[in-house]
């Protein structure tokens, strides 16, 4: 497609956003709509993004292109703020229920590409929609986290309201599981997206804020095959009360020289042990968010959502639960011939009785942690207790590095994801290793830094890059109701 260049005029903006030219490449296929009626959340917290560009460069990202291009741009406004006119829309992306979204960049530097979420207030036509409108600028100003968008700047002009945000070049997973055979993904590039989903989720749930949006279609993937969650007008917050505390927790391990060790190793059975493990865990669920609104989009709706009884951030598990089974079954569990159907199929569901019956994964592991996180109680639902800690612990899970998870390297088997490296990237992949080779690997690792450390004084970033190299070579291993 030919690029054509949107000039803002200085003064009357009303024609500047009337341009088609769609690329359809992003634009949601799935046409699964979000539910949005009898929403009624208000915000908690004061609105952190009022004036254009107001957000603030002491983002840890202030280093990268984006922040120096939008931080040049701010220099030459006599205001020092970022206006329509500074910057050059080059093609529509998409439209959703608020407005519609342009790829740009700032006039006179073309390095660093930006989303442009267009609104015209004068366009939404009821109070819940402009309310829609200020819950996404709240929610995206307070987000710094590598898989979730940063918000550069807020444009308040003429009847416009436009947010600069990061831009995904790679599209929406929904879009990446249609070129798939059967509409699903393996094992691996599962383990992948859902991994860093959840991280998302957890950081998301960590300042209070519950999703209720989670489905591919608001998965974007980064340039670099990450991904970045988007779409957070149906998001509403609570207060959370972090807490950090010891945990006992059971552990099957292998090794015989388990036997020699000391009380904490539970003896069960000729090879297999459970070893007990005292763990600190810090968790930040929004355990007192509670809303009556039913929004989110049908297949994902979790039955409390349905039931309108009142719902928190288990609803965000719960459809973590369907986004998993949808990429490794390319469908959804309760779907029905028609929404109706399957808002019924939903809320009659009883616990342990996902339809397993479709061709797709054979993982043991993938089928468990789905049924753990579709259970209809939300008390009894993996996750519901102590967040994402308790999902992360799942051998489904099983030898994925949680602090490296950014580092991790996109799957590249995956059929029309074109991934730009990155030097983030230094391991290799998200493999399942076993409990002792893992044992070994960290050995390894600490025996490798401890050899650094003497020879190389102890540099700090020299340990970090070679413990990430070394990990690396060691093969660790639809719209709205
Ligand atoms: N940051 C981005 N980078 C690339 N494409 C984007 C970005 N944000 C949105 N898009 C594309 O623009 C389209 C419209 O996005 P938008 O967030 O306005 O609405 P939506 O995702 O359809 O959801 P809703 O209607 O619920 O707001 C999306 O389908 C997506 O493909």
């Amino acid at each position: 497609m030919e690029e054509e260049d949107f000039y803002f005029p200085d003064t009357d903006l009303d024609l500047s956003f009337t341009s088609t030219v769609t690329d359809r490449t992003f634009a949601s296929s799935s046409g699964r709509s979000s539910l949005t009626s009898s929403f009624n959340d208000r915000l908690s917290t004061s609105s952190a993004v009022t004036t254009s560009s107001s957000t603030s460069t002491i983002n840890h990202r202030r280093h990268d292109p984006h922040w120096s291009a939008i931080k040049s741009a701010k220099h030459l406004s006599s205001d020092g703020n970022i206006h329509l006119r500074h910057l050059k829309l080059i093609r529509h992306l998409g439209t959703g229920n608020l407005g519609r979204v342009f790829l740009c960049n700032l006039r006179g530097d073309s390095s660093a590409r930006f989303a442009l979420k267009v609104i015209d207030r004068n366009n939404l036509t009821t109070a819940k929609k402009l309310s829609q409108v200020e819950t996404e600028a709240e929610i995206l100003s307070l987000l710094d986290h590598p898989f979730l968008p940063t918000l550069y700047a807020r444009i308040d002009e003429s009847h416009y309201t436009c947010l600069l945000i990061d831009y995904a070049p790679n599209g929406d997973l929904h879009s990446l599981l249609r070129k798939q055979p059967g509409n699903r993904l393996p094992i691996q590039p599962v383990r992948f997206f859902a991994a860093e989903v959840l991280v998302a989720l957890e950081y998301l749930h960590a300042m209070g804020i519950v999703y209720r949006d989670l489905k591919p279609e608001n998965v974007l993937l980064r340039e670099d095959g990450h991904v970045m969650l988007s779409d957070f007008d149906l998001c509403f917050k609570s207060d959370v009360v972090p807490t950090f505390k010891s945990r006992r927790y059971r552990r099957t391990c292998s090794s015989p020289s388990l036997r020699r060790r000391k009380s904490g190793c539970l003896f069960s059975g000729e090879k297999k042990y459970e070893r007990e493990e005292i763990v600190a865990e810090f968790t930040a669920e929004p355990v007192t968010a509670f809303s009556r609104s039913c929004v989110g989009t049908h297949e994902y709706l979790a039955p409390e959502l349905i039931s309108g009884n009142g719902h928190g951030s288990g609803v965000d598990w719960w459809a973590f639960g369907i986004f998993l089974y949808e990429l490794l079954y390319g469908t959804t569990p309760f779907k029905g011939g028609s929404k109706e159907q399957t808002l019924r199929n939903i809320a009659s569901t009883s616990n342990n009785t996902v339809n397993f019956h479709v061709e797709g994964c054979d993982s043991e592991e993938a089928r468990d942690l789905i049924e753990k996180l579709l259970v209809k109680d939300p008390r009894k639902r993996l996750g519901c207790a102590r967040g994402a800690q308790d999902i992360k612990r799942h051998a489904f899970f099983d030898g994925i590095k949680w602090p490296l998870i950014r580092h991790y390297k996109p799957p590249e088997e995956v059929r029309g994801l074109v991934v730009k490296k990155s030097p983030r990237s230094h391991v290799s992949h998200v493999i399942a290793v076993s409990p002792r080779r893992r044992k070994w690997v960290l050995w390894r690792a600490l025996s490798y830094l401890l050899r650094g450390k003497s020879s190389n004084g102890g540099s700090k970033n020299q340990s970090n890059s070679n413990y990430y190299h070394y990990i690396g070579k060691s093969h660790v291993s639809r719209k709205h109701v």
